[in-house]
Formats: C-alpha cells, structure tokens, sequence
C-alpha cells in the first residue's frame, strides 16, 4: 500500500481548557484534494495553524511523506514541502508580481543576493527568472511587473498561490480560497487549482463554498465542535445524518436542501 502524503493521528489541541480539536485522525493521499469542511468555528483554521507549526498540539502526530514533523516549526515545514495560503490575501501590495512570488521561494534558503538584487547589471538573478517562469507557467491574466495593488482580488488570490508554489510544495494548504470572490472568478481559481493538482501536488482546502468543494476535491473531512464527523468521498457528505445535524440541528437533519452541503 503507498504511504499517504500527509497523515495525521490522533490530534488534539485545547486554548485554556476548552477542547477545540479532540483526536482527529485523517489521511491525505499524495496527489489527492481533500475539503477539510465544518460549520464555523468547528475547528478548520486551527487544524491548519497545527498541521502548519503555527500552534503545536497537546497530543498526536503529524507525518509528511513519512517523516514526523511534530518538532519542526513553521519554516522547517515549508522546506519539507509543505506550503500554505491565506484567507486574507497577505502579498506585499506595493511589491510587483515577481517580487512577490520571490519571496515565497525564500523558505527554500536560497543566496541572499538575488534578492537583495533581482535585477542588476549582470542582468536578472536566477531567482527573478525562475519566479518569471513559473508565473508564466500558470497563465494569469497579468505581467510580471505589475504592482499587486492595482490588480483585481481574483487575480490577487491566484497570485498568492504561485507564490506558495515558489517553495515547491508537495503539499498545498489553502485556507478558503474562494472567499470574496464572485462566481467567475471562483470558476477561474477552480480551474486554476485544478491545472495545479495535475501538476502532482497534493491539495488541502478548508472551504465553506460547497460548489467549489464538489467541484475541485474528491474526498472530504468534516469537523464539528473540534470532532471528525465525516471522512470520505464530496460525492455522499450530503447523505451523511451526523453532517446534515451538524450544519442544521437535529430538527432539521432531514432537510439536505437547507444544509447547503
Ligand atoms: N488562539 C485561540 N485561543 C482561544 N480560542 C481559540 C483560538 N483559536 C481558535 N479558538 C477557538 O477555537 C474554536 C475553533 O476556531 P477555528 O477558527 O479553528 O474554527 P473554524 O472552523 O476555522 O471557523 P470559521 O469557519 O468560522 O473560520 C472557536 O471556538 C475559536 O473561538
């Protein structure tokens, strides 16, 4: 059997008494798109700020690619091939395209000259031009040199992607990417992530727009109250009674409709 990309066992997290995730357990196959899904507050972003090294859990393990990843802080993670985007779009504004997606390929330790001089009399440094090729790679709707805060928020989004691809993620972790964004420009980022996973890496989305999550993952895990309910195929969440009481209380399990999942 082939090892899964990520694998997460057992993990808990308490803030000050209050359990926020109790003995999760999950897998994602390398390759593979996983919706991590749940009403809010369920416990989404703090799995991905565990999983990430932002916080560490109380209990469990965390392996990427085999290797337990439990003692390795934030930066050492994306090194190891793990990389993430945000809810909130966090580029550098006044920064061009380019230059944001350099620094993304910063957490792979490169020489501090190309980026202290991207662009100088010996012509551009290789880190510039590898950032210049991999946007160009990825078809947006827009020229390396453009300053970040002139683009539209749709074009923005994609942005922040490539520059967590500049790490040469195995696995990408995306905190609901498609909020703000109206129904063709979350058609474009499906489109757009989808181009990404045929590239071999391996997606993991927290998402409340159900469309996109049946449109872009093929499995799903959903938390609730900082518990796993669910943990398997977008195609039968609909259909799964704890699911539906999850997202419309017990009275209402019976109405699919109303759950908008
Ligand atoms: N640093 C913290 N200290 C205390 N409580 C926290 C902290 N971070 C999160 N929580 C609590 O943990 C619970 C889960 O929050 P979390 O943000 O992980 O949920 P979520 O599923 O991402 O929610 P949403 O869909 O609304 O973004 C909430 O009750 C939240 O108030």
């Amino acid at each position: 059997m082939t090892q899964p990309l990520l694998k997460v066992d057992d993990l808990s997290k308490s803030f000050g008494g209050l359990a926020v995730i109790s003995e999760v357990s999950f897998e994602v196959p390398a390759g593979g798109r996983l919706a991590l899904i749940g009403p809010n507050g369920a416990g989404k972003t703090t799995m991905f700020n565990l999983l990430t090294g932002v916080y560490r859990q109380d209990v469990g393990t965390v392996t990427l690619d085999g290797e337990v990843i439990d003692a390795y802080p934030s930066r050492a993670r994306i090194g190891l091939g793990m990389a993430r985007s945000f809810q909130n779009i966090r580029l550098m504004p006044h920064l061009s395209v380019v230059e944001n997606v350099m620094l993304g390929q910063q957490s792979r330790a490169r020489g501090w000259r190309d980026f202290v001089a991207p662009v100088s009399a010996f012509g551009r440094s290789a880190a510039y031009r590898e950032a210049e090729d991999l946007l160009a790679s990825m078809n947006i709707e827009t020229r390396p040199g453009d300053v970040v805060a002139t683009l539209p928020y749709g074009i923005r989004k994609k942005i922040e992607v490539v520059r967590a691809l500049a790490a040469k993620p195995k696995l990408l972790l995306l905190d609901e990417p498609a909020a703000g964004l109206n129904a063709v420009e979350t058609a474009s980022l499906r489109d757009f992530l989808l181009q990404i996973s045929e590239t071999g890496v391996t997606l993991l989305v927290v998402e409340h727009d159900m469309s996109l999550v049946r449109s872009l993952c093929t499995s799903t895990v959903v938390l609730n109250f900082g518990r796993k309910i669910y943990d398997g195929p977008v195609s039968k969440v609909h259909e799964d009674p704890q699911v539906l009481e999850a997202y419309l209380g017990p009275r209402h399990a019976g109405e699919k409709e109303a759950a908008h999942v």
